[in-house]
């Protein structure tokens, strides 16, 4: 069963934060929290995979601009398992994204949209969503 959540006409500011809290399921295979303008158009592309796309145990982030992907940046050391339940922070900012993970580790990512806020959120595959927080 397809899981997920999207949220559209949100108004996410500079300085302000999104938190996504949950369960990683425990036979994941990958999931993804989304955010930008639209689903098209992506300043952040979150997607830890365990077993995805030919890859084990790597975080990939990318962007999408009209559709197309960019380059992605990947992160072999993922601070969360399958099984986990999780609380990831996101301060969203109009020159970088950070990445607040479990056991205090934190990764950041370009906005290389430029947007000055975040109107669309999305959380989809393997990972049961318990609850977002806007702050
Ligand atoms: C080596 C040559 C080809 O490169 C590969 O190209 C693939 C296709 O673009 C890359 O996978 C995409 O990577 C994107 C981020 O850069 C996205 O993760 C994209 O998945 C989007 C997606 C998947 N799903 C989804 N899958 N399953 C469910 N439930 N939902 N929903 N949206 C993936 O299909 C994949 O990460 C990339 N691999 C490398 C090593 O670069």
């Amino acid at each position: 069963m397809e899981r997920g959540l999207v949220a559209t006409h949100l108004n996410v500011q500079a300085g302000e934060c999104i938190k996504v809290k949950g369960k990683i399921l425990p036979e994941a295979k990958r999931f993804a929290v989304n955010m930008g303008k639209d689903s098209s158009n992506l300043v952040l592309h979150f997607n830890p995979r365990f077993d995805s796309h030919g890859d084990v145990n790597i975080l990939v982030c990318n962007s999408m601009e009209d559709g197309m992907w960019g380059t992605e940046e990947r992160e072999p050391d993922i601070p969360f398992q399958q099984g986990d339940k999780i609380e990831i922070c996101i301060s969203f900012g109009t020159t970088e994204l950070s990445v607040k993970l479990p056991g205090d580790k934190e990764i950041t990512f370009p906005n290389r949209l430029g947007l000055e806020n975040i109107e669309f959120l999305s959380v989809e595959g393997d990972f049961a969503i318990k609850a977002i927080k806007f702050s």
